[in-house]
Formats: C-alpha cells, structure tokens, sequence
C-alpha cells in the first residue's frame, strides 16, 4: 500500500457499506483520506476531507461545479504535488487514472497505447485480451484519430484495466460522450468492474450515472463531505425500484438542485 503525503500506519478501519465482492471478514480500507486540506493559493478548495473505499466498492463523487471533486481525485492520483495542502492519504499500490477526454498518443497505434509502460513479457497479449474485453479487438492497428470518441475511451478502460489496478479513478470518463453512447459505456464500466474488481472512484456530474453505477455515492460540498448515501442494488438496476425516485431527490437537493418531475 502507498501513502502520500507523509505516510499512513495505522489507521482505525471504519464500517463500510458491503462492496459488490466479498474481500473476506477482516479487510483493510483500499482507500483511506484522513482531514485531507488542500488551497490554491489563498483560496481553500478542500477543507478537511475524511473518506474511505473498501476494497472492490464502486464509490461516485458528486458536487457542485468547482468544489474540488477533481481535487480529490488528483490527489489520490498522486498528480497534485504543486498544490499546498496537509493530511493523510493512503492508496494501494497500483491505481488507473481514467479522464474525461482518453489523453491517448496520437502516433501511437491502438495496441501501442494500451501496452505503453508495460514492461511484462506477456504485455502484447494481456493489452489484445483488454481490447476485446471492451469491444475493440480488430482495431489493434488503428490510430486514436481513426476512433469516435466512445472508442477512445474504451481504449482508455483497456489502458486502465490491463494493469489491473486496486483503484480505478475516474474524472467524469463519460461527460463527453453523447446519451446513447454514454449508456452503452455504463454497461461496459459495470462488466469491466464486475471481471477485475477494482475499488473505484467515480467523479460524475450526473445523479442518474452515479445512481446507475455506485455501491455509495458521496457529495462534497464547500470542501467537505456533506452527504453519504448507500446505493442499494435494486435501486442501482431498475428506475422502477422503491426508493430511486426518493434517492435522486435527495441528492439532487443535497447539489442545490430542485428535481424535476
Ligand atoms: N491548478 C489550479 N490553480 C488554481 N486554481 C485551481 C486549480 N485547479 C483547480 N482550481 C480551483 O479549485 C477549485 C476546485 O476545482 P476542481 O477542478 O477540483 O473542481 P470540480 O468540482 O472538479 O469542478 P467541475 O465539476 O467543474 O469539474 C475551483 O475553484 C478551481 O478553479
């Protein structure tokens, strides 16, 4: 397990809602954030964050826009050493950034982005076996620009996935895509999460995406956490379930949003 900054040694494991896997009785958080502080200059953007993933849990961060939930996520990442800021963070060993546009390598070919870094000597297979997990297999030869953008971003899963990280974190992979495409993305990301089991962080805008997807969906507001709701598997697979309607009110109110009937 890596902690940044300054290290983790023990932390006190919390209660946790179940994941969709079962790590055993006595499991160890994959993720712990403890009074996590972090300012661009004057301006504080998160202001003591406290959060854990268990492991194989889907978590979806949802906030009003600018309240640091990619803050959050770069911060897990390891991508915000330029920023000030203080408290613990503790993450497992290998974790996959996934963003909102597929930051692929334009020279590079499909296959080429997907094996980059890889140094295992099976590298070339595991990278064909992900492009197929993801719809892609046949396209190893083509270039980034010969893909719409819902291919770029399987890429990006399959770019994520063939390192089978712990942590999966993901900065609003589908904002970018259009309704339909983003649907079918949806289903992709749950077969994907269900096959390699990651804990992941989803940070979406998007209240019916998180309900669709999360195990727990967590709101920051002003900085911190303001509201934790569990997302029980009824409610995540059918619109129709008792509760959703209420769920989605609820978390709508908690963005500042009045829902529409
Ligand atoms: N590199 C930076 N330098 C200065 N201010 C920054 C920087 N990055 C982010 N901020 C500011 O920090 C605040 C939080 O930004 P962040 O991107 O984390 O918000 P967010 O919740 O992800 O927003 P959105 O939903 O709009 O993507 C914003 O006010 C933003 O302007």
């Amino acid at each position: 397990m890596a902690a940044h900054p300054g290290g983790l040694t023990a932390l006190a494991p919390r209660t946790a809602p179940a994941p969709r896997t079962s790590p055993g009785p006595a499991h160890v958080n994959e993720v712990s954030v403890r009074g996590l502080i972090r300012s661009f200059g004057p301006k504080g953007v998160l202001n003591g964050v406290d959060l854990d993933i268990a492991p194989g849990e889907f978590v979806a961060l949802l906030g009003p826009s600018g309240c640091g939930k990619s803050t959050l996520l770069r911060a897990l990442a390891g991508l915000d050493h330029d920023v000030r800021g203080s408290g613990v963070i503790s993450v497992p060993d290998r974790v996959s950034v996934v963003f909102q546009d597929s930051r692929l390598l334009p020279w590079d070919t499909v296959l080429g982005n997907v094996t980059l870094g890889l140094r295992e000597h099976d590298a070339e297979s595991r990278a064909r076996r992900a492009l197929a997990e993801v719809g892609l297999a046949g396209r190893e030869k083509a270039w980034p620009h010969e893909l719409s953008g819902g291919e770029q971003q399987r890429v990006a899963l399959a770019r994520s996935l063939v390192r089978e990280p712990q942590l999966l974190l993901a900065d609003e992979p589908f904002g970018a895509l259009d309704a339909l495409t983003r649907i079918k993305m949806h289903g992709l990301l749950q077969d994907l999460v269900a096959a390699h089991t990651p804990a992941v962080l989803l940070v979406t805008h998007d209240v019916d995406e998180a309900i669709a997807l999360a195990d727990r969906i967590v709101v920051l507001d002003h900085g911190r956490i303001a509201t934790i709701r569990p997302v029980a598997a009824d409610i995540r697979s059918s619109a129709d379930a008792a509760g959703h309607e209420a769920l989605r009110r609820d978390l709508l109110t908690a963005l500042g949003v009045e829902a529409a009937h």
